[in-house]
């Protein structure tokens, strides 16, 4: 039996967290499989690690002394270190590391990558398992992406049999060049060592137990959700739900490896379970999650009736092409359809875009409804069920949140509504208490009668 156990920031944040992993690994063979984060918050409005590094990166790249920067880090190890009596030469390591990076010895990826290394090697020493450099096990392309195929090579070759602890969130091209996932990519690293180790289980441990039916810094009390498929659980992680980064589910869904989100501080917990499946009916929760996010705009645009709608979407959508910029949604009305981007995707170059796809269609009119924030509300048993909708949107209407949009996926699994940003904390409020009592998200069966309230 092998369980892959990624332990996020938040479970590797100090030594007593190093220690609730040691009874963790210890409580059960099966895990020997270690994959860690670089630390992270210890208490709300502390700094994680990465983001730190992050920092000194922008102090070197304007010539400004990171040294504090720098001793803040190594103190962060040099604390876990001595408070668990490790004899990893934490200090020397550590200081070559800072003279160089404070000279700009070092890639943007290659320095941010220390946080997870660092991690891993005194994990490896507390565990009593041997590290493994993540550069020897996961692969990437020259263009930064994942090379599977070597991946699975290296892995066949690299790991050991008896276990290890490996850094998350990085790997290497072939010449040795470290390259990094995504932000929260650890989970991924975690994912596709699973995959090809042929794993029994990936473990995914965090802060939380489990995936919760709502952000808890903006639901208090959601409760975890037992079971969820991963076409939920990626909806959730794409809309927000920061607790999965949404790329982690293909690796282990490919390979049919069951997935469990756990608590390093409750691990008696059941946590979530992930799988392909999930049972339907009136004894499950009427909605599995509701997740958002903000930062998106929207491009309305107004067809000239007199001009022909043959074409119209096509030549409008082949803008947005050509600036490399992804469409998330699209509502659309008999004369008009909304292009709804992510504001990041177009901060340079909005105006360019806009007047080029007045040039290409030549529209009635084109408005730009900046400040948008997106709420998907997810759930398997959302398919077929009449009253639904109705229900989400009188709440909505009853606390004042106007709805700017909305959009449902063909497969029946998500409502996803458009609100003012300044509406967003409101807006999942009041979603999450239309389909919760006191116990949490109520049972299908409980929900009757749907009725708006109006
Ligand atoms: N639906 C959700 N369920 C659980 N946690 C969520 C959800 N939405 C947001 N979160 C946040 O995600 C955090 C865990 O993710 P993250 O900080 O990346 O953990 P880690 O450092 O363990 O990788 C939780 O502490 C919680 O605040
Ligand atoms: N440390 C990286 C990668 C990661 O996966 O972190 P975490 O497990 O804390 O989400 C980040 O902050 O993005």
């Amino acid at each position: 039996m092998i369980k892959i156990t990624k332990f996020g920031g938040s479970s590797v944040a100090d030594a007593e967290h190093f220690k609730k992993i040691k009874g963790i690994i210890d409580a059960d063979p099966a895990r020997r499989f270690v994959v860690v984060s670089a630390c992270g918050r210890r208490f709300s409005g502390d700094s994680k690690v990465t983001d730190l590094l992050y920092l000194v990166d922008a102090h070197v790249n304007y010539h400004v002394s990171c040294d504090d920067l720098l001793a803040d880090i190594g103190q962060r190890y040099f604390d876990i270190a001595d408070e668990l009596g490790l004899s990893y030469p934490i200090r020397e390591e550590f200081s070559a590391f800072a003279e160089r990076a404070s000279k700009g010895g070092y890639t943007t990826e290659e320095l941010v990558s220390r946080g997870e290394y660092f991690t891993a090697r005194l994990m490896a020493e507390y565990l009593g398992l041997p590290f493994i450099d993540a550069t020897d096990m996961v692969a990437f392309h020259h263009d930064g992406t994942l090379s599977m195929k070597r991946t699975a090579e290296l892995v066949k070759k690299n790991a050991r049999e008896g276990g290890f602890v490996m850094p998350g969130f990085y790997g290497a091209t072939k010449e040795g060049k470290v390259k990094l996932l995504d932000r929260g990519g650890g989970d991924i690293s975690g994912s596709i060592l699973a995959q090809c180790l042929e794993a029994d289980l990936y473990e995914n441990w965090t802060d939380v137990s489990g995936f919760l039916s709502a952000d808890p810094r903006i639901v208090e009390g959601a409760q975890p959700i037992p079971r969820i498929t991963y076409e939920e659980l990626r909806e959730l992680s794409y809309m927000g739900a920061s607790v999965l980064h949404e790329e982690a589910v293909f690796p282990v869904r490919d390979a049919g490896i069951p997935l469990v989100i756990k608590n390093t501080n409750a691990p008696e917990d059941p946590g979530t379970i992930i799988s392909e499946t999930a049972k339907e009916g009136d004894s499950e929760p009427i909605i599995t999650g509701i997740a958002g996010k903000r930062g998106f705009l929207a491009i309305n645009v107004a067809r000239d009736r007199t001009k022909s709608r043959i074409g119209f979407m096509r030549r409008a959508l082949s803008v947005f092409e050509r600036y490399g910029v992804s469409v998330e949604h699209m509502p659309t009305g008999v004369d008009q359809f909304a292009a709804v981007v992510q504001a990041s995707d177009v901060k340079d170059s909005l105006y360019s875009l806009v007047s080029d796809i007045q040039e290409e269609v030549e529209p009635l009119e084109i408005e730009v409804v900046e400040n948008l924030a997106l709420i998907a509300t997810v759930g398997r048993n959302l398919r077929g069920r009449p009253g639904i909708s109705g229900h989400l949107f009188g709440m909505l209407g009853q606390e004042g949140v106007s709805v700017r949009m909305i959009t449902q996926g063909c497969d029946e699994i998500n409502i996803i509504i458009g609100v003012e940003e300044k509406d967003f904390d409101l807006a999942i409020k009041t979603i999450y208490k239309a389909f919760s009592d006191e116990n949490g998200i109520v049972k299908t069966s409980d929900l009757e009668p749907v009725r708006a309230p109006f």
